[in-house]
């Protein structure tokens, strides 16, 4: 059976008060809802040690934003797996589109960085998808394919999430269907060597539209930002009917 994770991307919100009061209202939430449901908060690197003491013992995973693929090194404004996982982060997001997009991300240093991340012992949470310029010239399977490709090069499929995050519904409220989310997520499942990675949806999930995509066959969760920032909304999502 296929594991389904649940993560919020807080990308750079929240200080560490600010995160100290999300939790103080979220937690409380998490007492319905499944274990087998996997909960995961990645915070801006500035928060994660507070979360991380504050979620001791509880079930919520923690998870950051980017890793670098070095151990340590002349890499001004990086962070090292082992920085991370010191502190009981558990997962990173790796080329996320914002990194791609703003920051000169590539699918090699989006490989590289996968990799560092699994041996050190973290689970990368691997972001792939289309902006509407390629979705409108039809090019959206070979774009992805072509990342997978890429992005995946020596990397072990069996500790990997995906989230399929098309880039034209990534804060825009425009969520794409999710009859076409799934399809798309099934393509990327036929793509893999390891069937059974959980391959999460992103892009404007609300707590109106959750049901929806989880219905859906193919998809092991989602890959949440503005909505995973208010407690209220981000526990309706995870409490997902
Ligand atoms: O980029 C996202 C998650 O990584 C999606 O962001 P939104 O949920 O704000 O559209």
């Amino acid at each position: 059976m296929r594991k389904i994770v649940i993560a919020g991307n807080w990308k750079m919100f929240k200080t560490q008060a600010e995160s100290l009061e999300f939790l103080q209202g979220f937690m409380p939430t998490l007492e319905q809802t499944p274990e087998a449901l996997e909960v995961v908060l990645c915070a801006p690197f500035t928060a994660l040690s507070l979360i991380s003491k504050n979620l001791h013992g509880s079930r919520v995973q923690l998870g950051a934003q980017n890793v670098h693929w070095e151990d340590q090194g002349a890499y001004t404004g990086e962070i090292a797996a082992p920085m991370l996982t010191e502190i009981g982060v558990r997962y990173v997001i790796v080329g996320h589109s914002e990194r791609r997009q703003f920051f000169g991300e590539t699918d090699e240093t989006v490989n590289k960085r996968l990799k560092a991340a699994q041996d050190h012992g973290l689970t990368p949470i691997l972001c792939v998808g289309e902006t509407k310029q390629q979705r409108d010239a039809g090019e959206t399977e070979a774009l992805i394919a072509m990342q997978l490709e890429k992005d995946l090069v020596g990397v072990d499929q069996q500790n990997l999430v995906i989230a399929y995050e098309p880039v034209w519904a990534i804060g825009t409220g425009d969520t794409c269907e999710a009859s076409e989310a799934n399809r798309v997520i099934g393509l990327i499942r036929s793509q893999l060597s390891y069937p059974d990675v959980p391959i999460q949806y992103g892009g404007s999930v609300k707590p109106s539209n959750i049901d929806e995509i989880m219905a859906q066959s193919e998809i092991d969760g989602a890959l949440v930002g503005g909505a995973s920032l208010e407690p209220g909304s981000f526990a309706r999502i995870v409490n997902y009917q």
